[in-house]
């Protein structure tokens, strides 16, 4: 049998805004296979983020549920949730969030450390050589390019052995040509040491990195389609700005409560 490290059903993520019902994950039926590589792609304020953010532990539905690694995330306080975000999940944003007072090093074991663990050093060279930072493994980030810098980010998600990373528009600041280096660094590593990806992307060509592709639209999966290089149209149209729907519909569901960030 096929094991899934994320199941989600019927997952529903409401906004009350003033008379309006924002339905930013309106219904998500979401399965992502252990070790599987998924990028997903949609129209800004399609809702990918707050998939993102729910399959991650960083927020709760208003209804519907979240399994990961065998876990139902509804069934974790704010304690446990903050564990399973720094175990078993390693987020990459946009930003770096590096701190700038530390080395490469420190920065890329420092969560191990904020949570008490052993710091693998073998583990962790093995990732500063994939990801061509050994050089600069005592260095600034501040002297680092943008590139670099992600990269950084990178190994420091891998670092602590998530079974899964979380990347919300990853290469966003960078330019095309770094961007897939970076990107082409990540999938190499993650297949190397069996972690998932769950990837938010506008970059077609990012995507096509992927297993699979999702696409969604006004807060539901209306494609998924194995990746092959040959994209169906269907799963790759569509513009770059619109909003989710709203409706005059007051909220019939609780709203979901927000986890600690
Ligand atoms: N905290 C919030 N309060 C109210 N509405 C929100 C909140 N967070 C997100 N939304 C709304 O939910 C919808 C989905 O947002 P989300 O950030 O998931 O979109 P996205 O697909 O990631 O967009 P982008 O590509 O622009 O980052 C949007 O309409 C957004 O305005």
């Amino acid at each position: 049998m096929e094991k899934y490290i994320v199941r989600t059903s019927g997952l529903k993520k409401y906004y009350q805004m003033g008379k309006n019902v924002v339905k930013a994950l309106d219904g998500v039926d979401f399965k992502v296979k252990d070790g599987e590589f998924v990028a997903i792609i949609g129209k800004s304020g399609s809702g990918k983020s707050t998939l993102l953010h729910m399959i991650g532990g960083l927020d709760l539905p208003t209804s519907g549920e979240v399994y990961v690694d065998g876990r139902n995330l509804a069934g974790l306080n704010k304690e446990q949730l903050a564990i399973f975000r720094r175990r078993t999940v390693g987020f990459i944003f946009q930003s770096y969030n590096l701190v700038q007072d530390l080395n490469v090093y420190e920065n890329i074991v420092l969560p191990i450390e904020l949570d008490g663990g052993h710091v693998d050093t073998e583990f962790v060279d093995g990732i500063l050589e994939l990801l061509q930072l050994q050089e600069k493994k005592e260095v600034l980030p501040n002297t680092l390019s943008g590139g670099q810098q992600q990269r950084v980010a990178i190994a420091r998600a891998i670092a602590a052995k998530p079974a899964m990373i979380l990347a919300d528009e990853p290469t966003g600041n960078l330019d095309t040509a770094t961007s897939h280096d970076v990107l082409g660094l990540l999938k190499t590593v993650a297949r190397q040491f069996e972690q998932t990806i769950v990837l938010i992307t506008h970059d077609q060509d990012i995507a096509q990195l992927a297993d699979r592709i999702v696409r969604i639209e006004d807060g539901q999966i209306v494609c998924s389609h194995i990746g092959d290089g040959e994209m169906e149209d269907s799963c790759m149209e569509g513009g770059q700005t619109s909003d989710s729907h709203t409706t005059d519909d007051h909220m019939t569901e609780g709203s979901g409560s927000h986890a600690e960030k």
